[in-house]
Order: C-alpha cells, then structure tokens, then sequence
C-alpha cells in the first residue's frame, strides 16, 4: 500500500478542490492512504498534516479556493527547507507527493524529485502560463470571470460613452487577458507578448471615435503594466474620460466551471496513476482534449508560444 501526500501551492484557482477530490478518491480506491498537507510548502516545513478519507473530499468539486488551503513559502526556495521537508514525508512515511499549483510550485516539485523524492506535478493556476499543457485548472474559471466584469463595465461604460481600462490577472502571460477580452468585446488588448505604443492605442480610440463608437474596453494584462499609469497618458493625449478597473482577486474565486471541473478531475486521476505506476517527477498536463503527462525538467524547459492568430483576429473584430 503507497502512501500520498497531497498539496495546494502558490496562488489558488477554482478547481483545486476537484483535483484533490479525485486525488484522495481515485488514490483510495486504489488502495492507498492519503495525507492532506495543509498551507502548501509551508504547512510541510510546520509538520501541518491530516490524514484524508472519501469524506474529507465531499461536497466540494463545486467551490472554489482550496479545502487546503495555499501559500507562498520563501523556505522552500532554499536546500535546508526542502531537506526539512523531505523529513517530515518520511516521518509520516509518504512514498510520494501531489502537488497542485504553478510553474513556481512546479520548481519545488522539480526540486524534491531531485532530492530522491517522488513527485507529481498538476497545473492548477489562473495564469495559464505553464508551456507544456494547452490549459492550466482554474484559467477557464478565470477567463469567464473576467468577460462576466467587462460586460457589466461594458454597460456603464456605453451609458456614459468613456473609455475604460480593466487591469487583469495573469503575470507575465497575456492568456487571460486575450481570451476574456476577445469574448468581452474589448476594443484594444494590450498583453507582454506584444509590443504596443500609447500612440496607437489613442489613434485606434479616434478611428472608432469618428464612426460614431464613443465607448471603449481597454483589457490590459498586469504583466504589461499599471493600468492607472497608462490611463493618465492616454488622458494626456485624447482628453478621454477614461476610468481604470483593476479586477483583482475576484478573478481567483468563484465556484469553478464545468470545464475546469472535469479537467482537475480528469489530471486528478492521471497523477495517482501514475504514482501507481511508480513514476515521479512528472506533471499532468492536458494537449488536445487528451490527458497527457510528461517529464517535469523538459516541462519547465518548455517557453510558452503566444496566440498570435488569435490575437490579430480579436483586432480586427473590434474596430
Ligand atoms: N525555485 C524554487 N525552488 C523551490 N521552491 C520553489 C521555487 N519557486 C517557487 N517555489 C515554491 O512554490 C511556491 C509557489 O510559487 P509561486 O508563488 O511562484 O506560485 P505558482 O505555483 O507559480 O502559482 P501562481 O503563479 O498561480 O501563484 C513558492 O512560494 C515556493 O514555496
Ligand atoms: O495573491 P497574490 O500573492 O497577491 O498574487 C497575485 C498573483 O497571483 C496570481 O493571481 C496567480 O499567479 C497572478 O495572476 C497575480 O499576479
Ligand atoms: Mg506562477
């Protein structure tokens, strides 16, 4: 009989709980015994373990956050933290680790294996920055938040025919900001991938200005920049009555989508499976509809190819 640790590391994304449901019950059914590991790395260096059962994941593929909870732990990141952390599996007499987070969460599984200790990645990040999989869980979750707001800002922002900037999540990747925005309508998305100057965006605002368009969406990604800093110069170009909506966090919750649900289910089982299957230092990762999994240095090795097609598409749509 194998023994699990389970994880939730770095920011939280809806369907986290799902993936650890089907963690705990595909492990259970299998045969094996489960510790949830509360706090991330963190709750592993304070000893913060709790053993699960089919229970202990009832009654939450729906909600979002984490049942166990998440942090960003700076002890991990050094050689004396993660060897601590390896003692404390031992101590509980862990064979291996799950752990659901992002590229940064990745880095310490990346680490751990490397130590000896067996560990399987699962993407669970708003960002979709991870190169390797087509979609991280909790990035459809996200995206649907996102479009939701700027419709609602769409009202208001038509009502009083003003340009309004909304700031979103996603770090150094463009992902969310492209796809709410293609789906939001936006009139202009700015992301890191690309290269943009405040010049062009004005001149877009008085193209569509002179057909008689007074309102505009701006979806900027975090990773380019402030968002109140690029409102102040457009104002000082085009006198815009501009206002800045920086979404925040309400992109991290909500309950999850019936996409990002089966996703961390599907990966959920595949990561026990493959603990099963005696493999480590892997991650779970989803490429055309089809559940795939992969080694986790040439995963990380990987760089992201940015959507540029649909990129352009978004363009021409919203002039
Ligand atoms: N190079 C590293 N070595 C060991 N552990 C790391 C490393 N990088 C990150 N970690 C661990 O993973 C935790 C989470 O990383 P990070 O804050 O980058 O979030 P993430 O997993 O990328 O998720 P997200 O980007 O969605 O918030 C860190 O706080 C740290 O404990
Ligand atoms: O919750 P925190 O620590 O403020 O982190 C915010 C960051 O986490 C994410 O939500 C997920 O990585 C990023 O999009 C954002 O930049
Ligand atoms: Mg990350």
């Amino acid at each position: 009989m194998k023994t699990i640790g389970i994880l939730t590391s770095g920011g939280d994304a809806p369907g986290m709980n799902a993936a650890i449901r089907a963690v705990v019950r595909s492990a259970i059914y299998y045969g094996c015994k489960v510790y949830g590991i509360n706090r991330g790395y963190k709750g592993l260096l304070e000893e913060d373990l709790v053993e699960m059962n089919l229970s202990s994941v009832g009654d939450i593929i729906h909600r979002g956050g984490t049942i166990l909870k998440s942090s960003r732990c700076e002890e991990f990141k050094t050689q004396e933290g993660r060897l601590k952390g390896v003692k404390v599996l031992k101590k509980y007499k862990i064979d291996c680790l799950v752990v659901i987070g992002g590229d940064g969460s990745f880095n310490g599984a990346q680490k751990l294996s490397e130590l000896g200790f067996p560990a399987i990645g699962i993407p669970g990040t708003i960002d979709n920055d991870l190169a390797y999989t087509d979609y991280t869980i909790g990035f459809d979750t996200a995206m649907n938040t996102v479009a939701d707001a700027i419709s609602k800002i769409r009202d208001t922002s038509s009502s009083h025919e003003r340009v309004n900037i909304v700031e979103v999540m996603g770090r150094h990747c463009g992902d969310l900001a492209l796809y709410s925005g293609l789906a939001g309508g936006a009139e202009t998305i700015i992301v890191p991938e690309v290269d943009f100057k405040v010049e062009d965006i004005c001149n877009r605002l008085k193209t569509t200005q002179k057909r008689g368009k007074r309102h505009s969406i701006i979806v900027l990604a975090e990773g380019v920049g402030n968002a109140n800093d690029l409102g102040k110069e457009i104002i000082k170009i085009t006198g815009a009555d501009l206002r800045v909506t920086v979404l925040g966090h309400v992109q991290r919750g909500g309950c999850p989508s019936v996409f990002d649900r089966i996703l961390a289910s599907r990966m959920g089982v595949r990561a026990v499976e493959l603990l099963l299957d005696g493999k480590s230092a892997k991650v779970v990762g989803v490429k055309d509809n089809k559940i795939i999994d992969m080694d986790i240095n040439e995963a990380l090795s990987m760089t992201r190819s940015f959507d540029k097609e649909t990129y352009e598409m978004a363009k021409i749509l919203s002039i």
